[in-house]
């Protein structure tokens, strides 16, 4: 009968001599958490107050999941800015500091989605899956670890590739008024990217969403999302997510470029993102300067495009091509932000609004274009037969404008004018419809050479056609020449020659003499 009373008594002893031994090894652990409070919240900010130790741009996190980063750290009061839905926010909530910085999810996982600059999806295809974290602030990789720029991104536009070539890891500004093509030239050079082993980051910031979802839509059918990742913030959203969006897709695209991709970032636009650190400076009371922007917005734009580079090979030899876009109000290039990023970037490519309204598409003033290193970049074989395109078509445009007045012009004039009109029905092109290297060189040496200058202008595009037509027949190797060799050799040239000649022959005219004859 005892038997039972023992096995309780003992296993209460055990149980006490395991508890006691618990609270007697046992160390409180405590974790701080410092926790504040919102004192007053706007569009896009919150003042917080009781954060003492918190450190510039930490991430805090507020009610309902939402973050912001501390902007303007005082000493009695942090001004905050949001970046999500902070309707439910109010004055006397708490805020928590979190002890790290603002991140976003990088890696393959990203390729062919639509997220926001948080990394949250904004298509229907699940949860992103990211290999790694990047803070969305990094610095600029060092002098020491950049080489220069050599290789060509080929933009599919032959104005572009042939005029004002630009070059990986180079930053070239896309400006121009509203609705001139600036996004379509963007996106036509993402398009152009299928099989350039090049990856693509699309930023877009604060756009209509209309606009972005066909911007989205052309990629897809294009099949471009299979190397591209779209980042998107609406005018909708709160400036913070605006602000912070072009940071987060340089650090997604660092992470490829730190692999030793060759990447392309495309931040559209660049005023907008202005526009909104002015909004979120100016609600944070900071002080105003030149057309109410912050003194400090040369700086936001100029740390952003220098993570734009060339790395070394020892560096993995990747590289990251921006190409931000910038919207000037009545052509005017001189502004307070246009000429920052002019003055930021490696070269401009400026649509004009006259050009646009004239046709001419893509409407860039070539004049008013310039690319800085992209030349040293381009490949011989364009060199070699745009010659003196550029000059041919400035001396063009100047002369056109007297042809106008109906003047009488002398035959050299007519000529270099029915020259120069056969160079801008060659250099349009519609949209999403780039141009092979070898289709841009076979045309650009017809034109140099003056073979088109004998089609009626009226035929130009379907004489283009055929020359484009031919072209892709060429053979693979002579292609490959086109990329690889330093010069572009005599037998290439005459293979082009006469391959132009035969595709044009059906849109040449007869000789006045030959006409008479068969006439007769
Ligand atoms: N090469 C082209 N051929 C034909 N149409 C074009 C071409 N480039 C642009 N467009 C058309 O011009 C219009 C404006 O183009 P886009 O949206 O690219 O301009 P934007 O300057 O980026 O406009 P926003 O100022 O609204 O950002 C669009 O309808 C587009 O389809």
């Amino acid at each position: 009968m005892s038997a039972p009373a023992d096995t309780l008594q003992s296993v209460l002893d055990r149980t006490f001599a395991s508890l006691r031994h618990g609270l007697e090894t046992y160390t409180a652990q405590l974790t701080p958490h410092e926790v504040g409070t919102i004192t007053r919240v706007s569009t896009g900010i919150a003042m917080v107050s009781g954060l003492p130790g918190v450190g510039f741009e930490e991430l805090v996190s507020f009610s309902g999941n939402v973050f912001g980063i501390a902007f303007n750290v005082d000493e009695t009061e942090i001004g905050v800015v949001l970046l999500g839905d902070y309707g439910h926010l109010h004055a006397g909530d708490q805020v928590r500091r979190t002890g790290r910085v603002m991140d976003v999810a990088v890696g393959e996982g990203l390729l062919g989605r639509v997220i926001d600059p948080l990394g949250r999806p904004l298509d229907s295809l699940g949860p992103v899956v990211s290999s790694a974290r990047l803070p969305i602030e990094r610095p600029a990789a060092p002098i020491m670890d950049r080489a220069p720029v050599t290789v060509p991104l080929q933009t599919g536009l032959k104005v572009v590739d042939a005029l004002i070539p630009i070059g990986r890891g180079q930053r070239e500004l896309i400006l121009g008024d509203r609705q001139t093509g600036k996004t379509a030239i963007a996106v036509d050079t993402i398009l152009n990217q299928r099989g350039q082993d090049v990856l693509c980051v699309y930023c877009a910031i604060g756009q209509r969403a209309a606009a972005v979802a066909r911007t989205i839509a052309v990629l897809r059918e294009k099949g471009a999302m299979e190397y591209t990742v779209v980042v998107v913030t609406e005018g909708n959203d709160p400036p913070g997510l605006a602000y912070i969006a072009p940071y987060a897709a340089t650090s997604i695209a660092e992470h490829f470029m730190e692999m030793g991709r060759d990447v392309l970032v495309v931040y559209d636009d660049l005023t907008q993102h202005a526009r909104a650190y002015r909004e979120l400076s100016l609600l944070l009371r900071r002080p105003p300067g030149r057309e109410a922007f912050p003194g400090d917005i040369f700086y936001i734009h100029s740390r952003l495009l220098e993570r734009a580079t060339h790395l070394r090979p020892e560096r993995g030899g990747g590289s990251l091509t921006a190409l931000p876009i910038i919207e000037t109000e009545a052509q005017n290039m001189s502004a307070y932000i246009p000429t920052n990023l002019i003055s930021i970037t490696d070269g401009q490519i400026y649509l004009s609004p006259s050009l646009f309204e004239l046709g001419v598409l893509p409407a860039v003033d070539v004049s008013k274009s310039v690319s800085r290193v992209g030349g040293k970049a381009q490949r011989a074989a364009y060199r070699a037969v745009t010659g003196d395109l550029k000059l041919a078509y400035a001396q063009f445009e100047e002369l056109e404008t007297f042809a106008r007045f109906g003047a009488r012009l002398d035959e050299n004039t007519q000529k270099i004018i029915e020259h120069g009109r056969r160079i801008r029905a060659c250099l349009q092109q519609p949209e999403s419809a780039p141009v092979s290297m070898a289709g841009q060189i076979t045309v650009l040496l017809a034109l140099t050479a003056a073979f088109f200058d004998s089609v009626p202008l009226a035929q130009m595009t379907a004489a283009e056609q055929a020359v484009l037509q031919a072209a892709a027949t060429l053979p693979a190797e002579l292609k490959a020449r086109f990329d690889t060799a330093k010069k572009l050799s005599e037998e290439d040239r005459a293979t082009l020659i006469q391959l132009a000649r035969d595709a044009l022959k059906p849109f040449v005219p007869p000789p006045a003499e030959s006409r008479r004859t068969s006439a007769r």
